[in-house]
């Protein structure tokens, strides 16, 4: 017989060797070390309990890591060797012995970390050993709990089983933070892990049920109770007899896969069960059969939760894959009614959809009737917090849809009818009507209040149905208040028969149809003809009163064109003037924007007119039959003083993003002088003249950021300042360079000392950031040589500028007499003592 080889856990790995080297009790003394690396919770603790800490590694590396003088206190079911500096117990940790043990070393104070690197000494199986592993950690913290400070540490081993997410829960109660991490010292192989609780709690009172594995690992206590049979066998409890079953004289029971396969519920057969034969070749090699699953079929009574679910699945998956290999004829049999029933299902299903769809839509108009609804009485709600609307006063009703309607009237007879049935008839015409001698009556109805009232009927009426969709309709339709929304709140219902309605009665109506001659339009006019109307009123002022001449019409295109160029700039300064005189806003209509689109309505610069008075007393014809627009005094002087400021910058901008408020402003420009009233009193005139213009306000916040802009740009410095300011830093940059590249040169240079090489540096630094300003030799030119065409005289270096030898006697003789300023007046003692001093001899070095 050969030696046996270390395999698993006694393998001497590298961390073995390592702990051999090192002087570590124990491989596990690199696994504290690891996770002490990643967390740093030893360098600041001053108290640590170490559990079950047999040998001591874990004991040597927190004394290694803690401050000095720090304690610590290993326990272990086994005697430690003594570690210098740190104290050894041996205890069972679950014990309340042991308790009093670590509260005699400790006395009153609280432990910064507590570990635990427990491993249960037991080693019957695994599922055992985890549960047991489990048990002993949440031991461990119990102990935790009574000794740890509140921020304290938690470090502890625990092994991934079933029970790990419970443990997991319960530590989560007690710290702020859980980590759970595997050290690299840790064997891969292992199913350890190690938890690290961070911020211990410290609650006032704990449930104990927290620290109960009876609670906590509630289903592995089947597992438990079938261990204890092994472990304390002493301890068990006797079992009521019952006697066996009839013929059934074990308690180990084998059923057979097929029994299971064949019943509709497997748990029954499987509480009764201990073991699952697997009697078919077919299931054995079962991608689904897999290890795990044959192991649980082997002892049925030992499983947890988790490995009968698995089992019950697995036993799912078994029969749906033998039911999907049943003969095909079956199949074939049960597609076809499979088929049928699809068919009649899809039938179903969609009838179900169209029911549905209804529904929804259902739903949806109510939403949108209930929304129109609400929004109806919010409005109502707000009339009447204005006293817009007062309550129990409804305004006016349409009561019945059988008023009296002149569409409904088509012939003499129907009239009659209606004059012999009206009881208002309060006067009698005797004028007979040209077409059907119609005796006409005067009668009570107000046109205008039939049509307030017939707002629904409106839209029935013979001839505007035909152009209930124009623009011009629409717009109508608004100045009466039929908003949009007014539209859509009508029922659909309604809307179709309307529709349908209509459509009829085009269809039976020819187009051109004969008009009712007692129904006339009073708002007769289109679109068209009600802006000519417009530019019409506006021609009536007095100011196009000479324009309109016969004259004009000749006028050369050409011509105009060339008039409007030299007149261009006259016009726009009357645009400013205009502008000025109501902050920019006082614009004029024209025949053009009448007729142009709105946009153009108020393009000042093509149609500019004077105002009433200007008109009137300063405008003269030109040679072209225009007239000449001479300018106020009053405007020019508003025109020099009107900058662009921030105000009117502000005014641009809203004109230009806000329509509404272009087209306000634009209506408020309008007064009584637009039309140029006359013979109205003076007091009146100048009273008007103060108030006709109504003030813009321009928000503060426009003006403020339009005031910030104009300052900004007022701040800037001027180009050539900016250009010189970068040429004085692009040469800044350029010398630090070369001053750079000097400074490495020093510090590369062996023979200089620390000291001379910083002096050095210091000085390159302090020269390349002094500007030096160039050195000019000015020398005087010779006699009759220009400047440009001087040489570079001998024994001159670097800059030199030529200068003429008359500005430098000029320039002497006048320094010279700023000297002497004044000296003459005290009695003239120094008169003519100044001399200038000669000139140097040409083309010498001058200073
Ligand atoms: C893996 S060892 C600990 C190694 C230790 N951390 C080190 O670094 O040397 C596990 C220890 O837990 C101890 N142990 C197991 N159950 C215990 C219990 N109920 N009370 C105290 N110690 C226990 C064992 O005696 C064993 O020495």
């Amino acid at each position: 017989m050969g030696k046996k080889t270390k395999v698993g856990k006694q393998r001497k790995d590298k961390y073995y060797q390592l702990a051999k080297e090192t002087g570590f009790r124990s491989r596990a003394a690199f696994k504290l070390i690891q996770l002490n690396r990643k967390f740093g919770f030893l360098q600041k603790s001053r108290i640590c309990i170490d559990l079950c800490a047999a040998p001591g590694g874990w004991m040597q590396v927190a004394h290694q890591n803690m401050p000095l003088s720090s304690i610590v206190i290993g326990i272990d079911l086994f005697p430690i060797k003594p570690i210098p500096g740190c104290i050894s117990i041996t205890e069972d940790i679950t014990t309340e012995k042991c308790k009093t043990a670590i509260k005699k070393e400790i006395k009153t104070w609280k432990a910064d970390v507590v570990l635990n690197d427990g491993a249960p000494n037991v080693g019957l199986n695994w599922i055992h050993d985890a549960y047991q592993q489990a048990c002993l950690t949440l031991s461990a913290l119990k102990l935790a709990t009574n000794f740890l400070r509140q921020g304290g540490w938690f470090v502890t081993k625990v092994f991934r089983s079933k029970d790990y997410h419970a443990l997991l829960w319960v530590l989560k109660q007690f710290f702020k933070k859980v980590h759970a991490t595997k050290p690299q010292a840790s064997r891969n192989e292992s199913s350890e892990i190690f938890v690290v609780c961070q911020g211990y709690i410290a609650p006032d009172s704990i449930d104990p049920k927290l620290l109960d594995a009876k609670y906590v690992f509630e289903d592995l206590e089947i597992v438990k109770k079938a261990h204890n049979n092994i472990l304390h066998p002493e301890k068990q409890k006797k079992a009521k007899a019952e006697g066996y079953k009839e013929n059934d004289y074990t308690t180990h029971h084998k059923v057979m896969l097929s029994e299971f396969l064949a019943k509709e519920d497997p748990i029954d057969l499987l509480q009764e069960c201990s073991e699952i034969v697997i009697d078919d070749e077919d299931v054995h090699n079962h991608p689904k059969t897999t290890k795990e699953i044959k192991e649980c079929c082997k002892d049925i009574k030992v499983l947890g939760r988790k490995d009968v679910k698995a089992i019950l699945n697995w036993l799912k998956h078994i029969k749906e894959s033998k039911k999907t290999k049943e003969p095909t004829e079956e199949k074939e049999d049960v597609d076809d009614k499979e088929e049928h029933k699809d068919e009649a299902d899809k039938e179903e299903e969609t009838i179900d959809d169209e029911v549905a769809e209804l529904q929804d839509e259902e739903k949806r108009q109510l939403k949108r009737k209930r929304k129109q609804l609400n929004k109806q009485r919010q409005k109502l709600a707000e009339k009447m917090n204005l006293k817009m609307v007062l309550k129990g006063d409804d305004g006016p009703i349409l009561e019945s849809n059988d008023m009296f309607r002149l569409s409904d009237i088509k012939d003499v007879k129907q009239l009659n009818m209606v004059i012999d049935q009206a009881p208002d008839i309060v006067a009698e015409a005797s004028d007979s009507d040209d077409e059907g001698k119609v005796k006409q009556k005067y009668m009570k109805y107000d046109v205008e209040g039939s049509k307030l009232d017939s707002s629904g009927l409106f839209y029935k009426d013979s001839d505007s149905d035909l152009e209930m969709e124009s623009d011009s309709d629409t717009e109508d339709k608004q100045s009466l208040g039929f908003s949009d929304s007014d539209n859509e709140s009508k029922d659909i219902d309604k809307l179709t028969k309307l529709n349908t309605l209509r459509n009829s009665k085009l269809k039976a109506t020819p187009a051109k149809a004969k008009k009712n001659p007692l129904l006339t339009d009073l708002d007769d006019t289109d679109p068209i003809s009600r802006r000519s109307m417009k530019a019409e009123l506006w021609f009536q002022k007095d100011s196009f009163k000479d324009i309109d001449n016969e004259e004009d019409e000749g006028v050369d295109l050409d011509k105009l064109a060339a008039t409007h160029k030299k007149k261009g700039k006259k016009v726009a300064d009357s645009n400013i003037s205009d502008l000025g005189s109501q902050k920019g806003m006082k614009r004029k209509q024209s025949d053009s924007e009448s007729s142009s689109d709105e946009d153009s309505d108020y393009d000042v610069e093509e149609n500019v007119a004077p105002t009433g008075e200007n008109a009137g007393n300063k405008s003269g014809k030109g040679k072209d039959g225009f007239e000449v627009v001479s300018q106020d005094p009053e405007l020019k002087r508003l025109k020099k003083s009107m900058k662009m400021d921030a105000e009117t910058f502000a005014l641009g901008t809203m004109i230009a993003t806000s329509k509404k408020f272009k087209r306000d402003l634009v209506d408020d420009g309008w007064n009584r002088y637009a039309f140029n009233d006359k013979n109205l009193p003076d007091w009146f005139v100048d009273d008007e003249k103060k108030h006709m213009k109504k003030e813009v306000i321009v928000p503060e916040k426009f003006t403020e950021e339009y005031k910030n802009r104009l300052q900004d740009i007022d701040a800037r410095p001027i180009k050539k300042v900016v250009e010189a300011k970068a040429r004085k830093k692009k040469r800044m940059i350029k010398k630090m360079e070369r001053a750079k590249k000097k400074v490495e040169a020093v510090m590369d240079n062996a023979d200089m000392s620390e000291r001379e090489k910083s002096q050095q540096v210091r000085q390159l630094y302090k020269k390349a950031q002094t500007e030096v300003k160039k050195k000019v030799t000015y020398v005087v030119a010779k006699k009759h040589t220009t400047a440009k065409r001087m040489k570079r005289p001998t024994g001159v270096k670097g800059h030199y500028k030529v200068v003429d030898p008359r500005m430098k006697k000029d320039l002497r003789a006048q320094k010279a007499k700023e000297k002497t300023k004044g000296r003459g007046k005290k009695g003239n003692i120094n008169k003519n003592k100044t001399k200038s001093r000669p000139a140097k001899k040409k083309g010498k070095k001058a200073k």
